[in-house]
């Protein structure tokens, strides 16, 4: 019996839909002669939409985004520093609001060095860790504001928002993953010396949940001094958990570790399956390469990979990478156009069974 599937996309803006295209090709050729298919049904949200109607995130859209089973996402913004977008806030209003209200904690984004793939680093030696960013508090829903905008007694806030709640389902999440791995390695990285009592939060719930894991062992790193390790020896690490903004930036880090963000593919995952979990790149809308087939869609069909996994399709997931394994190991120093790479890890997929 056929199992439908009812998937919302928002290819979203820049390179967003050129990288979605190859995304949904590659799912189709991946299910096809299975016994899944997809309903596939398509939003078109971000700052091009925002440009032509004034709409970020209609309540009715959302509502109907809510009823699907999955969320395959592209990137949305528009070209930075265009006053027409000064007032939009597309990725507050869109992206980060689907993210808070589909209660996606668990910010989900593997870092692989893939064979024959070129890392950023001279020396990269293994590099196979997941980062586990929390993904609904931290600096990204806190309130602020500016006081006496444009004057020499200007004042900006901008307010951290850290739950016991919000802290503990993300650190289970993150347990969890490094229980399912084989090295059973847990780091979690905050800034404690300095954010004294979201740290001691974070710390104190960390240890509770620690002690139902007496198998995983669990260190912590300072931020700041992950950034070092993570250039210096990325083979430390395993699963990282941390907070939304330091996550956001030690992903694009990783990114460039795991050989380019091109490569980069990440889940937002509600693990309690009461909201759709949305797949997305790591990368943005690229406004710079737009439209030129440059892009490379190897982390939007990654991130592809991680929603049929979620879906229970696993075995499609691993299919879908290893055929982009296989292109990445034969790819070379040649970039190719956009639909290109869609072509070859098509060609490449396994057959099925
Ligand atoms: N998830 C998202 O929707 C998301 C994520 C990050 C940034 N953004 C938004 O995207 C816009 C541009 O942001 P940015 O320039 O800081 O980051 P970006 O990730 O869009 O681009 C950074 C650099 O990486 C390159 N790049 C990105 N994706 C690539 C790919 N698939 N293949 C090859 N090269 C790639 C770009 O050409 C650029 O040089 C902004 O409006 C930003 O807010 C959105
Ligand atoms: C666009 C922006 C809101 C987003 C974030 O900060 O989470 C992006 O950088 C990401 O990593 O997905």
């Amino acid at each position: 019996m056929t199992r439908t599937i009812k998937l919302a996309v928002i290819p979203g803006d820049g390179i967003g839909p050129e990288v979605i295209e190859q995304a949904n090709r590659v799912l189709d050729a991946a299910l096809a002669g299975g016994e899944v298919a997809l309903d596939r049904t398509e939003f078109k949200l971000g700052a091009d939409r925002f440009l032509e109607t004034g709409d970020t995130l209609p309540e009715a859209e959302q509502a109907a985004i809510a009823e699907h089973d999955a969320i395959l996402f592209g990137a949305v913004g528009g070209v930075p520093g265009d006053p027409r977008l000064k007032n939009a806030n597309i990725e507050r209003g869109l992206l980060l609001k689907l993210r808070f209200d589909f209660e996606h904690y668990a910010n989900v984004r593997p870092c692989t060095l893939f064979p024959g793939v070129e890392s950023t680093l001279k020396q990269p030696g293994d590099v196979d860790f997941v980062v586990v960013r929390e993904g609904t508090e931290g600096p990204y829903a806190g309130n602020g504001g500016r006081l006496r905008p444009g004057t020499p007694a200007e004042v900006a806030t901008e307010v951290s928002v850290n739950t016991a709640f919000g802290i503990e389902r993300v650190v289970r999440y993150a347990f969890e993953t490094a229980q399912s791995r084989p090295r059973k390695k847990l780091t979690w990285v905050h800034k404690t010396n300095v954010l004294v009592h979201a740290g001691a939060t974070w710390q104190r719930i960390v240890q509770t949940v620690a002690a139902e894991y007496p198998e995983i062992a669990v260190d912590y790193m300072h931020v700041d001094a992950a950034t070092i390790f993570m250039v210096q020896d990325p083979s430390r690490f395993d699963v990282i958990v941390t907070d939304n903004l330091f996550g956001d930036i030690l992903t694009d880090l990783a990114g460039a570790i795991g050989g380019g963000i091109g490569l980069a593919a990440s889940g937002n995952i509600n693990p309690d399956g009461t909201f759709p979990s949305m797949f997305e790149p790591v990368h943005g809308s690229a406004p710079d390469i737009a439209g030129q087939q440059k892009a490379d869609p190897t982390a939007a069909i990654l991130s592809a990979a991680l929603m049929l996994d979620h879906l229970g399709l696993t075995a499609d997931g691993d299919r879908v990478r290893a055929a982009v394994r296989a292109d990445l190991a034969t790819r070379g120093a040649a970039t190719r156009p956009t639909a290109e790479i869609g072509d070859a890890v098509i060609a490449q997929l396994p057959q099925r069974g």
